[in-house]
């Protein structure tokens, strides 16, 4: 087996603040394979920007890697100064594209500028090189190659999300992190968002990990999930895996939360509460005080990730009561009018 492109492994941060530190993640693990497009999805505050910032270097200043690795293409990184970071991962191997990422375009200056600059800091490009590379890439995300030299107020919200793309694919980069790319975008360019990652996908080599609240945006565009909740990875694997046999409590639950084209006549969960603020070590389940399932166990000790039963490999759960998920996942099924395999009873 070749090894991940990026992989946590077993990996802790806190915050330290005037109340003791906050466990933000905690004990995560899942990875990222070459060309595969994943999902980091869970609620506000379920840390999945303080796992990926952490990967580039952009915690907030009371915020460290407390134990855990995070390794890239094999070699750890969590301890990599700013300047190491810079000359080895940002741009070049990792680009991010942040939540708010229509504010990150420079308004005054034309978006080929912005490439052209990015090329003279990180890339060996000629100035001609630079410009045809960002045409072609525009034409990738569904932007005229002729707006190259637009101003960012001449281009839509969608359409600067896409210029963002444009500029996170530059330099060829293995890997692009992008943080909530659809939440502040109506439903139709939502959509258009999903089929240009499709052509960036067909297009490119590169690995994509998208982070996102909205479990059925992971379905729809990604191969690989990890779902996060209150900083503990619930559930990972292969979206098909995840989608078809939900294992965990809140991947269970939170998949009924959403619209699922399976069951357009289904009535969405409400999950009651919020993820827990952890503050110093973690001693459960995170899930504990809102899982319909939990037994006192789950009190004692966070669980492990486990494999699945009668799952591939690669489909792993944090739950004591995995084995019994098949039963107790039924209890819902059949309110639904639902079979196990989830194909309507009538
Ligand atoms: N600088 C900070 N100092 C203290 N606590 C913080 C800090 N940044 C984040 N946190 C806490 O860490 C936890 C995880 O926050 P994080 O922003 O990573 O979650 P998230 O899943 O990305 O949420 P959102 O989707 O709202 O961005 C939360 O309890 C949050 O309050």
């Amino acid at each position: 087996m070749t090894e991940p492109l990026l992989e946590f492994r077993d990996v802790t941060i806190q915050y330290q603040t005037n109340r003791g530190p906050i466990t933000a993640v905690s004990g995560a693990s899942f990875s990222i394979e070459q060309g595969e497009f994943s999902g980091l999805v869970g609620e506000s505050g379920s840390g999945k920007s303080t796992l990926v910032k952490s990967v580039i270097g952009g915690l907030d200043s009371n915020g460290s890697v407390t134990s855990g690795k995070i390794l890239y293409k094999g070699e750890e990184i969590q301890d990599y100064t700013e300047a190491e970071l810079n000359k080895h991962i940002r741009w070049k191997e990792i680009s991010y594209i942040p939540q708010s990422s229509m504010n990150s375009l420079d308004p005054l200056q034309r978006v080929s500028e912005q490439a052209l600059d990015i090329a003279s800091v990180h890339s060996d490009l000629s100035k001609a090189e630079a410009l045809e590379r960002f045409r072609e890439l525009f034409e990738i995300v569904g932007l005229s190659p002729d707006r190259i030299d637009d101003y960012p107020h001449q281009f839509s919200g969608g359409m600067q999300q896409r210029a963002i793309t444009a500029l996170a694919l530059f330099l060829d980069p293995a890997l692009i992190i992008a943080d909530e790319p659809t939440t502040a975008l109506d439903v139709i360019m939502q959509d258009q968002i999903f089929k240009y990652l499709d052509r960036v996908k067909a297009s490119t080599d590169t690995s994509m990990l998208l982070i996102t609240h909205d479990i059925s945006v992971v379905f729809e565009s990604c191969e690989q999930i990890a779902v996060l909740h209150g900083g503990q990875v619930c559930e990972s694997g292969s979206v098909e895996d995840v989608y078809r046999n939900p294992t965990h409590p809140y991947t269970v639950l939170l998949q009924r939360a959403f619209p699922d084209i399976r069951y357009p006549d289904r009535q969405l969960e409400i999950i009651e509460g919020h993820p827990p603020e952890q503050l110093g070590e973690v001693t459960e389940c995170s899930f504990v005080d809102r899982c319909p399932w939990a037994v006192d166990e789950c009190h004692e000790h966070p669980p492990s990730l486990d494999g699945v039963a009668d799952s591939t490999q690669s489909h792993q759960s944090a739950c004591y009561r995995n084995d019994e998920m098949r039963e107790l996942k039924g209890e819902l099924v059949e309110l639904a009018g639902l079979t196990d395999g989830g194909e309507r009873n009538d």
